[in-house]
């Protein structure tokens, strides 16, 4: 039988379907469907999948994890050592590209009359092959400036630091030298979203199509993962939760722990696999749609110099102009009145996330001046609801001054989500971006290399979840100290 499907871009069509979730609830967990590599990797007894009452379990053990405050030097500390690659890089880019003028001029004058003459077109065709080879080849091996590559390092390691105490030395995989985690992590999730293998399956026995590597990583991976989960819940029923004596990470995974201890229900616990399971979705879930969130933030500081400009007298106003990486601490995060409007802009401009998860209506209902058919697809396209011209005046302009005051927003602005499924993780990536942003507007001047693909717009490629995750994005960069 033919289903109605309502796509919906209305925020207040959209916060009442988050709100009514027994009514408007989020598909079954066997109607997403996953890659094999997924199964085996987050399964579908997470956070992310359950619904309805081991949902709430899930929730009930996450929520205090995710509620207490975020120390700044967790981001602060990686920010700097990103910071080394980032100049690493590009000094290797200056040395690699660009001369001064005057050495140019010279190159010029000799190169000039040689290029002066007719060229047969196989020895392009032929080259071209040739040199994509090599690009293919040079890109695995040394940083480019496309900043997602770079950012999506350092939000792995704070992920990684965040959720479970594990530094997987993402940024310093960059210069190929990060954790043998890491390069399973990356395996797993590059694997498990390959869009071949989900929409066909049969392909995980195909001779020549069979990824044994993969799932021996995913193995491996989860492995690791378990035995520090079981050390911890070990060292913990030792050293008793809340005794002060516990001198270990105060990451997610202790929070979780500690919860779970106060859930005097045994059915209200999570299983050992659970934990396992959630740690690992706080991973996949946080990591490419915060370092979406980053990027976006430099591209679209990279196009309005003025903006850039006055984060960054905000940023110096509040730390001091001294020439040196400075952590914001959480009193001078809360100041960062501007750096935040930025942050709110992009979020809105460029949700990470653009659609929320598929709901289905449980019965006849209505919603707003629509009656909505039992079994009805809903759609939350949070995308075309933060461009709504009804409700944000030129919608397409990045304009941070009109979160100014909160009251004008509140109602519209959805890049969470809403209702019982809100975003997790929300409050930690905010904290994240507020002191990524705030260290690099104080370290760098940046503008989008020329001629870019994102002139009028930030491109986007197709992914599995639906992230808008952005195309090679190249960035100048120039040092203020
Ligand atoms: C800018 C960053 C982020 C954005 C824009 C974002 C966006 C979202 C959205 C829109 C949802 C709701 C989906 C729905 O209702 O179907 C969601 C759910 C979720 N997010 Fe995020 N997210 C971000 C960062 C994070 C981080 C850092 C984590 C974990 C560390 C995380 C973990 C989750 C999880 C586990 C869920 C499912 C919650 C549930 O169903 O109860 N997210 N996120």
């Amino acid at each position: 039988m033919r289903k109605w499907v309502i796509v919906i871009s209305k925020p207040e069509l959209m916060k009442e379907v988050f709100q009514r979730a027994d009514t408007f609830l989020k598909s079954e967990r066997n109607e997403h469907k996953i890659s094999k590599a997924e199964l085996k990797f987050i399964g579908y007894d997470n956070l992310l999948y359950e619904i309805k009452e081991a949902h709430l379990r899930h929730r009930r053990v996450s929520n205090p994890a995710f509620s207490h405050g975020w120390p700044p030097e967790l981001f602060g500390k990686l920010a700097i050592e990103l910071f080394e690659v980032m100049d690493k890089a590009s000094e290797k880019r200056e040395l690699g590209g660009f001369e001064n003028q005057g050495a140019h001029l010279r190159h010029r004058r000799v190169s000039n009359p040689a290029f002066s003459h007719g060229w047969p077109p196989e020895l392009f065709g032929k080259l071209a092959i040739e040199l994509f080879e090599v690009m293919d080849k040079a890109s695995e091996k040394s940083p480019t400036f496309d900043i997602f590559h770079f950012i999506k390092s350092f939000a792995l390691d704070v992920l990684g630091l965040a959720t479970f105490g594990y530094n997987f030395r993402g940024i310093r995989g960059i210069r190929k030298s990060g954790s043998e985690l890491e390069k399973a992590y990356l395996t797993a999730v590059y694997g498990m979203s390959d869009m071949k293998y989900v929409l066909f399956p049969i392909l995980e026995k195909i001779p020549g199509f069979r990824r044994p590597e993969l799932f021996n990583r995913i193995d491996y991976l989860n492995g690791v993962m378990l035995d520090i989960i079981k050390e911890r819940k070990q060292n913990l029923k030792f050293k008793k939760v809340n005794n002060d004596d516990y001198d270990g990470p105060r990451d997610l995974l202790y929070y979780m722990l500690k919860a779970e201890e106060t859930q005097d229900d045994s059915k209200s616990r999570l299983t050992t696999e659970e934990l396992l399971n959630d740690m690992k979705l706080f991973l996949v879930a946080g990591h490419e749609t915060t370092a979406i969130a980053l990027v976006a933030v430099i591209y679209f500081l990279g196009m309005n110099q003025e903006c850039q400009e006055k984060a960054r007298e905000e940023a110096i106003r509040i730390l001091g102009d001294e020439k040196k990486n400075i952590i914001p601490n959480s009193e001078q995060i809360k100041e960062l009145k501007y750096i935040n409007m930025v942050i709110k802009e992009t979020l809105r401009i460029h949700p990470p996330a653009p659609v929320a998860s598929f709901r289905k209506a449980q019965k006849d209902t209505r919603l707003g001046e629509y009656a909505i058919k039992e079994g009805t697809i809903l759609v939350p396209q949070i995308y075309a609801s933060h461009h709504l011209e009804e409700s944000w005046e030129e919608s397409y302009k990045f304009k941070p001054e009109r979160f100014a005051n909160e009251k004008d927003t509140a109602n519209k602005y959805l890049p969470f989500g809403g209702g019982n499924r809100i975003c997790i993780g929300m409050n930690l990536s905010l904290a994240e971006q507020r002191v990524f942003l705030t260290m690099l507007v104080r370290k760098y001047f940046w503008k989008i290399t020329e001629p870019s693909i994102h002139k009028d717009e930030l491109q986007v490629k197709p992914t599995l979840f639906g992230l808008a995750v952005p195309k090679n994005l190249e960035v100048d960069f120039e040092r203020r100290y």
